[in-house]
Parts: C-alpha cells; structure tokens; sequence
C-alpha cells in the first residue's frame, strides 16, 4: 500500500442471490482524510460497509495498512483498526453516557476478565471514555442518559463509542440522517476534528451539504458500481455522477439536495 492510503479495498464485491449489490468496487483513503460516499437509495453503500467490517460474506481484498482483513470474522476487524456506526441509533437507553461507551472497550476473549482480575483496567477505560467524548465535542455527558441529550448529541455519542476501541479507520453510516441542516453542519465540523486527530473517516451520507462542504474526497456508487472517486471538487463535476443524480426520474430530497449543491 502506497505511503498516501491507509486503507483500500480492491474489487470488492457482494452479491445477495442474483443482485450484484456492490459489483468490483475499489476505494482508497488517506491518513486523516475525510472521505465521503454517496449515491443514490439502494446503490450499495451500506452493503459496502457490511462488507468492508465482515457483516456480509464478499469477493475481492480489504486492506488496513499492510494487513488484509478480508477473511477476518467481525471482532477481528476490529481489533485490527475498523470500526463503524450503524444507521439507527444502538444506544442502551437504560445505561448512562459512560456505560454505553464503555460497551466497546470491553476486550471479546475468555480470558478479559481474568486480565482484568491480574491488572484492572476499568480506570483507564474510564479515562478513554472522557477522551473520546471530548474528541466528538461532548464535554461532561458521561453521567447523563441518552434520553437527556439532543439526537445530535446521541449520533456523536455512537461516533464516540466507535472511537474508543482506537480504529484507525471509522466508518459512519448516515449519522446526518433526521438532522436538520444546522445541527448537521455542526455535526460535520466535529467529524473533521475527529479526522484531524489522525482518525480517518469514510463517510457514507445523503447530505449533500454536509458531504460537499466536508469531504476532500468523495466516491459515488450507482446500482453496485463505483461511477466516480476522487477529489470532491472533481467528482462534483463528473458527468456520470451529473446524468446518476440530475438524469433519477426520483426527484427525491437527496437529488434536490445534490442539484443545489452542484
Ligand atoms: N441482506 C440483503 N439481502 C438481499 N438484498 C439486500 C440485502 N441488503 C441490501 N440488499 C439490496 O442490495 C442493494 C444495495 O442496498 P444498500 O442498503 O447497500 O443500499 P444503500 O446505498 O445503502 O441504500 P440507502 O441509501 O437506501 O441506505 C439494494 O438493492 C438492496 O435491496
């Protein structure tokens, strides 16, 4: 892998019986980048997260540095580097702010909680917790429920918690999604801190502002295939990217959004 990638996939496929879902797909992004995915409702971008963290079984290579992770179950991936956000909200609604991201520092082998006897760890993991808010902007939550906070403020809370097993890859699957267009700008500003510090982000949105104002790169998937990657000031102007967008008889908010926005 070239100095300038951290990560890569190469012809990654998926195919859910007859539908080829995501159809040879190769995407690269670089050490702190903010890199955006977009396309149009059903083009294959959540499945290429599912596929990217071991959710869906694919063809084709996954890489992280110079590790290949495509025959690595789930957790392995992630103790490798990845780590992801859900579409819905996974927040315990029972569980207070510092439990609910505590949830994903807690180790999968058999043997944690006999390493936890020998050398306890819970201070440390609380300390991490407090770090990983304060990188999403959520200063002084870690007691509060998730109830008492705003949805934004939830949505960072999921970014948080995938923030602390360390990835030095994140992946979010529309945390935009049900903000309005202010809370989603800030939103973005935060996810360019997290990127600042070193994390590199695949953003996966139908927020074309969001996206555009954000993302140095952007990749478009239509129907599986990956029709444009590059700089977001080249891909805004690509024609494939124009005629799969403007040329969807679907007008929906998301193309308006994109048309505005181009
Ligand atoms: N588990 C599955 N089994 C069968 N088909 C699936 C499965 N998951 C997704 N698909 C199909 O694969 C295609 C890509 O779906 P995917 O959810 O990845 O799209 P998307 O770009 O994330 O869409 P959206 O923007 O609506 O979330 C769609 O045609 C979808 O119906």
């Amino acid at each position: 892998m070239g100095a300038q990638e951290v990560f890569r996939t190469e012809s990654l496929s998926v195919r859910y019986g007859g539908l080829v879902a995501l159809d040879a797909v190769s995407i690269t992004v670089r050490p702190g980048e903010l890199a955006g995915l977009i396309g149009p409702n059903g083009a294959g971008k959540t499945t290429f997260i599912d596929a990217v963290t071991g959710f869906t079984p694919t063809t084709g290579r996954v890489l992280l540095g110079e590790r290949e992770l495509q025959r690595l179950p789930a957790h392995k991936r992630v103790s490798s580097g990845i780590s992801r956000t859900f579409q819905s909200l996974e927040l315990f609604e029972d569980l207070s702010i510092r439990e609910n991201v505590l949830v994903s520092t807690e180790e999968s082998s058999w043997l944690a909680p006999l390493r936890e006897f020998v050398v306890p760890r819970r201070g440390d993991k609380v300390r991490k917790v407090r770090e990983v808010l304060e990188l999403v902007g959520l200063d002084g939550v870690e007691d509060a429920y998730p109830p008492d906070l705003s949805l934004a403020e939830r949505k960072l809370v999921c970014v948080a918690r995938a923030l602390a097993t360390d990835p030095s890859l994140l992946l979010l699957d529309e945390p935009a999604a049900g903000l309005d267009s202010d809370a989603s700008l800030e939103l973005g500003a935060q996810l360019r801190k997290v990127a600042d510090s070193g994390v590199s982000i695949l953003l996966v949105d139908h927020d074309m502002d969001l996206v555009l104002e954000f993302c140095e790169s952007l990749s478009v998937l239509n129907f599986g295939k990956l029709i444009a990657t590059g700089p977001t000031a080249e891909v805004r102007n690509d024609e494939a990217v124009l005629t799969a967008y403007l040329g969807a008889d679907d007008a929906d908010d998301d193309l308006i959004a994109l048309e505005v926005g181009l």
